[in-house]
């Protein structure tokens, strides 16, 4: 069942134009020129409920824009969303029941209210009954380890700790869907490990289905089982997690250090992706050619003193999709479906 379904979503911003000088602002002032920024061109997907999606893309791509939009915090220029059966845009406060929402920048706690009150609140306006309440508190105290903080005020937590509260109110009323945008960001290792935890463990126990914004590619590997990636308003890629690894799962990252530093290097088996001083880093594909002969062919122009093998991060791979390289004879999976 779909969840979510998004259909030629279209967003475009009126952005004022600024004049120079004292003049150019009062003329502004007078008779302002709206210049037009489309961020979310005519997108399609869909969501089946308890699926966990990583939706990325680089700064500037539309991803707030098409949480906000989902959310009902936004209303489209044009197209349409479907969430749980509703409008998100026109009907705002019934989608709200059904969705919990965690803006990694921003809070929705009560600055002065400690946690344990925060969430009593919560209960209050969600109108979550006592029994779902006692369940879910309970859970999210354990699984996110509140009990040390339960009773501070919000104003006088660590970064990690707000995060972690933030995450038990956004899930305290079960909502169907949770969006999440950059939840892991300012975190220590150990707070992004629990976070992470956290959601895979809730996910799989209650099939939330899980949409996650952010920049740390970790969060998208360690919780989410596809991948839609945008990039300048138009998804790029659209599909498992795994087939996005296998498109590329032929390729490694040779470092060869050279005794002298060169200048330039030819070769026909595999992209040069940096020369600095005596090093060269070179992508290639290892059915075709191995590391080994990569050495020798280059120790025959070059003496080699070492050399480093290793994987392609998929950080590095979704870079590289970003600025236009096609996937390894496996475009179909660019299509969005
Ligand atoms: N309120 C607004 N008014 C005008 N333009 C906007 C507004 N909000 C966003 N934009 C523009 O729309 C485009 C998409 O922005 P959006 O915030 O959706 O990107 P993003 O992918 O979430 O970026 P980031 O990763 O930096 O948060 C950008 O070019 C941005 O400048």
């Amino acid at each position: 069942m779909d969840i979510i379904q998004v259909d030629h979503l279209y967003k475009k911003y009126s952005v004022k134009q600024q004049r120079e000088g004292l003049i150019g602002g009062i003329k502004d002032l007078i008779k302002p020129i709206w210049n037009e920024k489309e961020a979310v061109k005519h997108i399609n997907f869909c969501v089946k409920k308890g699926e966990t999606v990583g939706y990325i893309g680089p700064n500037g791509s539309g991803k707030s824009t098409t949480i906000k939009m989902l959310t009902g915090i936004l209303t489209p220029s044009s197209g349409k969303i479907i969430v749980n059966g509703l409008e998100p845009y026109k009907e705002r406060k019934k989608n709200a029941v059904n969705i919990g929402v965690v803006f990694g920048q921003r809070t929705q706690l009560w600055w002065d209210l400690a946690i344990r009150e925060s969430l009593e609140l919560f209960k209050y306006i969600y109108r979550v009954p006592d029994k779902v309440f006692r369940e879910n508190r309970d859970k999210m105290v354990e699984l996110l380890k509140l009990d040390e903080f339960y009773s501070t005020p919000v104003r006088q937590l660590s970064l990690g700790q707000r995060m972690r509260a933030e995450i038990a109110a956004a899930f305290l009323h079960s909502p169907s869907i949770v969006f999440l945008d950059e939840p892991t960001i300012g975190l220590d290792v150990v707070a992004k490990e629990q976070v992470r935890k956290f959601l895979r463990e809730i996910n799989k126990e209650k099939e939330t289905t899980i949409i996650l914004t952010t920049h740390d590619m970790d969060d998208i590997e360690q919780v989410c089982d596809r991948l839609l990636m945008i990039n300048d308003g138009v998804i790029i890629f659209d599909g498992k997690m795994k087939s996005f690894i296998d498109a590329y799962g032929n390729e490694r990252i040779i470092t060869v250090q050279f005794e002298e530093p060169i200048a330039n290097i030819d070769i026909d088996y595999g992209d040069v992706l940096s020369i600095e001083e005596n090093k060269v880093k070179i992508l290639f594909q290892k059915e075709k050619i191995s590391a080994t002969q990569i050495v020798q062919n280059m120790s025959q122009k070059y003496p080699v003193v070492d050399c480093h093998l290793e994987e392609p991060k998929i950080e590095f791979l979704i870079r590289q999709v970003y600025e236009g390289r096609e996937l390894n004879g496996n475009d179909k999976i660019f299509a969005s479906r």
